[in-house]
């Protein structure tokens, strides 16, 4: 179930007839904040061209109205509004702000956020990052509670657990409708096991578990079928999975993190959420959730999606003596990094 959802994803970005499709059947309102950003641009780009969206919301603290009127020229049948905190949004006669921006929504996509610089962890944005998460979960809180948030600002091991928080003090935390997005772990494990075994990626599917952190993230290569890397190989496929983002990082050299292959993978989440929403009784994908699958009060892994967000956290199955070695090594770590997002929401 979990290869068929998986393969889905991939097609949902090549079948250029579902792509461009100017039918917008049960469309849902979708916010994008930090939509002016890196990310935000590209994902809102894919998001336009979804039939599964009947509106789009760019919110930022900048640009959004920009943003909005370029991709309002784009001939889909969603429409699109720039949102900036005060004044100022598209179309002109669009009432502005967040309340606006959010009011309505399915799906809210969070990027806003700064990004890693060389030499930067994930962690090192808590500070800049876990107050904007912060604001604008209460926001969701405040205008959207039923709608599904899917985070995408780092440090995710951090910022999930703060929207918790901050959701529970509103009284509104529905943990199947909060999900850290994850799916460019699973991308790139994909991309990189299709290679090695010389096989085309849509016919490979990967679960990845754990947070989103070096090597809080872990690829299941075990359960790849036919997949039997030496133990050079394997080691090798792990580490550079874990570590994706900071090849991208070092690459950018201080112009900021994975953009493109981000906003590709945060609209495969998204896509995905809409289909169940829209009654699509297949839809398996990997999530960082609210999970009793280990000791660590967060977890990633295959999540089951209905029309109200995640209906079963999925196990993940058997797991290798190699990658429970890796799991062993991750929980303390994830657990600090969530304990650290709870603390700042409650102090
Ligand atoms: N989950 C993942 O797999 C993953 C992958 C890549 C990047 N990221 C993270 O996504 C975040 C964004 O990355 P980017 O490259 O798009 O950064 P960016 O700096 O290009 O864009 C971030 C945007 O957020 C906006 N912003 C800042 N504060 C805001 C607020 N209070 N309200 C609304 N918007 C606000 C900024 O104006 C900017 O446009 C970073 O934290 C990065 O680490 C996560
Ligand atoms: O590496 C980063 O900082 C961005 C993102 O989390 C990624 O995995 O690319």
């Amino acid at each position: 179930m979990f290869s068929l959802a998986s393969r889905r994803l991939v097609n949902a970005a090549t079948n250029n007839s579902r792509f461009f499709s100017s039918t917008a059947v049960m469309g849902k309102k979708v916010a994008v904040l930090g939509a002016a950003g890196g990310i935000g641009q590209p994902l809102s780009l894919l998001l336009k061209l979804s039939p599964n969206v009947s509106e789009l919301s760019c919110y930022d603290i900048v640009g959004t109205p920009g943003v909005a009127a370029d991709l309002s020229h784009i001939p889909t049948a969603s429409s699109v509004t720039g949102n900036l905190p005060a004044a100022g949004s598209w179309p002109p006669s669009h009432n502005t702000g967040i309340e606006a921006a959010l009011t309505g929504a399915s799906v809210v996509v969070i990027p806003a956020g700064v990004p890693r610089k060389p030499g930067m962890t994930r962690d090192d944005l808590f500070n800049t990052n876990a107050g904007i998460v912060k604001g604008l979960v209460e926001a969701c809180a405040d205008f959207c509670p039923d709608a599904v948030l899917a985070i995408i600002s780092n440090p995710v091991n951090s910022t999930v657990p703060i929207a918790a928080e901050v959701l529970k003090k509103k009284g509104v935390y529905n943990p199947k409708k909060l999900c850290g997005v994850t799916t460019l772990d699973v991308c790139r494990a994909n991309t990189f096991v299709a290679a090695s075994m010389g096989k085309d990626p849509k016919d490979v599917n990967v679960t990845v578990i754990g947070g989103h952190a070096g090597i809080t993230i872990l690829p299941l290569f075990s359960q790849v079928p036919g997949f039997s890397p030496s133990d050079e190989d394997r080691e090798a496929l792990t580490v550079r999975t874990q570590f994706g983002g900071d090849e991208v990082v070092k690459a950018k050299a201080g112009a900021g993190s994975a953009t493109l292959s981000m906003a590709y993978a945060g609209y495969l989440f998204t896509e995905e959420v809409l289909r169940a929403m829209n009654g699509a009784d297949d839809v398996v994908q990997c999530a960082f959730v609210e999970s009793s699958l280990t000791d660590a009060p967060f977890f990633s892994s295959p999540c089951k999606f209905g029309p109200d967000g995640v209906t079963e956290v999925m196990g993940f199955g058997e797991i290798s003596a190699y990658e429970q070695k890796w799991m062993d090594q991750m929980l303390p770590d994830l657990k600090k990094q969530i304990q650290k997002g709870i603390d700042f929401a409650n102090q």
